[in-house]
C-alpha cells in the first residue's frame, strides 16, 4: 500500500480545461469508483464551524442525545445512536453515532411525503452552520456531476433535473476514541457500498478509510492530503451507468495503538436523486462487451427503501 493510490484532481482545472478535469475525474472513478479533489474552493469557516457544531453535540450526555432518536424514522433525520446502523450482511455493529441533515422544503412542496422535516438540538448554538454546508456541498455536487456528464458524453446538464430537490443528506459522523475493550468483530465503519448517486465527504484526513482496488481486490488506503475532498460512485449512479462507474466497497478501520486517544469525525454528503427520478440504464452505458444488467428501471425512492431494509434502518 502506497500513499496517495488516488491522487489529488485540482477543481481549477474545471475553470481552466473542464475536459481535462471530466477525463481525470472520469478515470479515477472507473479505476477506483473514488476520487480525490484538491482545491476544492469550500470555505474552511463553513467547514469548521459545522463541524465544531457536530462535536458539540456528540459531547452532550447520551440521554441528550437519545431524545433527538427519531423512532421509525430508518435514521433519515436527526440522530442514530452508536451501534444502530449495521453494514449489509454484517452481524457486527459499527461503532460510530451520526446525525442527519436532509434538505428544507418549502410548505406544500411533494417531496414532504418522503423527504422528512429536519430536527434541530436546542442545545447547540447557531445549528444553521450545518445548514450552510449542507447548501455549499449541494452546489458542490451539482458542478461535480457536470463533470461527471461531460465525461460520459452526456449534455453537460444531464444531471441537474435528477437532483434538484433530491432527497441528499448530510451525515455528521462521530467514531468515538476506543480506550476500552470493543466489541467482538467490530471495525468504525465495516465495509459498504453507498446507496446515493455521488458522496462528497469531509474529514477524511484522518487515517482509517480504505477502498478495494477493484484491480487486485487488496484494501488501499485512500489518505488524502489535509484539505481534500473525497468523492465516490454511490449504488444508484452506478446502476445508472450499467456499473461503467462501479459503486466500490469502502470501510474505516480501527486506529493504530498511539490513535486510539482520538475520535474521529467525518462529514459525507450523499447526494442523491430526486425520489421520484426513474433510474434507467443510460444508452450510451450498454454495449455488446457490457449489455444492460438492470432492463427494469426503479425509482430512486424504491431503491432507497429497498436498501434501508437491507442495513437494517427500515
Ligand atoms: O467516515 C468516513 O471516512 C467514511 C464514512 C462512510 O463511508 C459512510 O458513512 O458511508
Ligand atoms: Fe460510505
Amino acid at each position: 500500500m502506497t500513499d496517495q493510490m488516488i491522487p489529488p484532481v485540482s477543481l481549477t482545472l474545471d475553470d481552466t480545461n473542464p475536459d481535462v478535469f471530466a477525463a481525470e475525474l472520469g478515470e479515477e472513478f472507473r479505476r477506483f469508483g473514488f476520487a480525490v479533489i484538491s482545491d476544492h474552493g469550500i470555505d474552511q469557516s463553513i467547514i469548521d464551524n459545522a463541524v465544531d457544531r457536530a462535536k458539540a453535540f456528540f459531547a452532550l450526555p447520551v440521554e441528550t442525545k437519545q431524545k433527538y432518536y427519531i423512532e421509525g424514522g430508518a435514521g433519515q433525520r436527526g440522530y442514530t445512536p452508536f451501534g444502530r446502523e449495521a453494514a449489509k450482511g454484517e452481524a457486527a455493529i459499527d461503532l460510530k453515532e451520526f446525525w442527519h441533515v436532509g434538505r428544507d422544503l418549502p410548505p406544500g412542496h411533494p417531496f414532504r411525503a418522503t423527504m422528512p422535516d429536519n430536527i434541530v438540538p436546542s442545545e447547540i448554538d447557531d445549528w444553521e452552520a450545518v445548514t450552510r454546508l449542507y447548501k455549499t456541498l449541494d452546489q458542490l455536487g451539482m458542478r461535480l456531476l457536470r463533470a461527471v456528464a461531460r465525461d460520459l458524453v452526456l449534455p453537460e446538464n444531464f444531471f441537474d433535473d435528477p437532483v434538484t430537490d433530491g432527497n441528499s443528506i448530510l451525515r455528521l459522523l462521530h467514531y468515538p476514541a476506543q480506550e476500552s475493550t470493543l466489541p467482538e468483530g467490530s471495525i468504525r465503519a465495516a465495509a459498504h457500498e453507498d446507496i446515493n448517486t455521488i458522496t462528497l465527504l469531509l474529514g477524511a484526513e484522518e487515517a482509517g478509510l480504505q477502498v478495494i482496488d477493484r484491480r487486485t481486490n487488496e484494501w488501499i488506503d485512500v489518505n488524502p492530503p489535509a484539505g481534500c475532498l473525497v468523492i465516490n460512485v454511490g449504488d444508484m449512479l452506478q446502476r445508472l451507468t450499467n456499473n461503467v462507474l462501479p459503486s466500490t466497497t469502502h470501510r474505516v478501520v480501527n486506529p493504530a495503538p498511539e490513535r486510539q486517544k482520538f475520535a474521529r469525525y467525518s462529514v459525507p454528503f450523499f447526494l442523491h436523486f430526486r425520489p421520484d427520478y426513474e433510474i434507467r440504464t443510460l444508452d450510451s452505458c450498454i454495449s455488446d462487451d457490457n449489455p444492460n444488467r438492470y432492463p427494469e428501471p426503479i425509482t430512486a425512492q424504491d431503491y432507497l427503501l429497498e436498501r434501508l431494509r437491507e442495513i437494517r434502518l427500515l
